[in-house]
């Protein structure tokens, strides 16, 4: 694990840009792609660098694929939809082939859309589009994007919820998340745990305890905090942590 703390949110988007360019070049010249899954809240507007210069021009967008981690179960073009905040923000301004963009569905049930976007990315994983893991039934995706919420969940994966033990599927459903809106499909543990490299984002001083808790906290009690259950098998993971997020670390201070 390492965990890279910045001055401000600037630094913190121009570092988190770099991170992803990089990532990109490794995953296209040994696969050929790059099958990204991101999530919601300010994650997406920490990787608007990556519509500017000289991103926009130097990354090979004709490579990616774009998944969800997590999504609210509401219209797309609903103001909850982690589709909307996306597209709006940041993928309408990127050169990303439409039809790589693999949405959730918003005209099923929580519980159908789960089970279709698991059905497409097992179709995907037959083509090759997603890499498959060679130590767990998951699919291996190159990069999962998260942000830490105040309270620890990261994707729709919120503490003390029995999502939290689901070994089995690869997306699932929750219909009582403790943020709103309640309805949910999410990535599952073993899947995020699959992935390549796993970035991790948290920023200001309201993520602060979730981050200690998640990184620093010895108390075995902390185990079952969904950020700290974030733990790539054999991927990497990242942090990208403002100072104010990280100023209850005494590890990194
Ligand atoms: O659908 C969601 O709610 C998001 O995908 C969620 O996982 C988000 O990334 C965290 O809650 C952090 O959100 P904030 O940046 O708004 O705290």
């Amino acid at each position: 694990m390492e965990v890279r703390i910045h001055e401000c949110l600037d630094e913190l988007s121009t570092d988190l840009a770099d991170q992803i360019e990089e990532l990109c070049e490794e995953s296209i010249k040994d696969h050929g792609v790059f099958a990204v899954a991101i999530s919601g809240g300010s994650i997406i507007s920490l990787m608007r660098k990556l519509s500017e210069a000289p991103y926009k021009k130097t990354i090979d967008w004709s490579k990616w694929y774009i998944f969800w981690a997590d999504e609210r179960v509401v219209a797309k073009n609903h103001v909850d939809s982690n589709y909307k905040l996306a597209k709006d923000n940041l993928l309408s301004k990127l050169p990303i082939v439409p039809s790589h963009v693999y949405s959730i569905n918003d005209s099923l049930t929580a519980e159908e859309a789960a089970s279709e976007y698991e059905f497409v990315i097992r179709q995907l994983v037959k083509t090759r589009v997603v890499n498959v893991s060679n130590i767990s039934d998951c699919p291996k995706f190159d990069l999962i994007l998260l942000e830490v919420g105040a309270d620890g969940h990261v994707a729709s994966l919120f503490p003390n919820h029995p999502v939290l033990e689901e070994k089995n599927e690869w997306v699932t459903f929750i219909a009582n998340a403790p943020k709103p809106p309640p309805e949910r499909i999410t990535l599952t543990l073993p899947v995020i745990n699959s992935a390549a490299n796993v970035i991790m984002v948290a920023t200001g001083g309201v993520k602060a305890e979730a981050v200690r808790m998640a990184i620093d906290d010895m108390d075995p009690e902390c185990s079952v905090l969904p950020a700290r259950m974030i733990q790539p098998s054999v991927g990497k993971l990242v942090w990208f942590l403002d100072v104010e997020a990280a100023s209850k670390l005494t590890r990194f201070s």
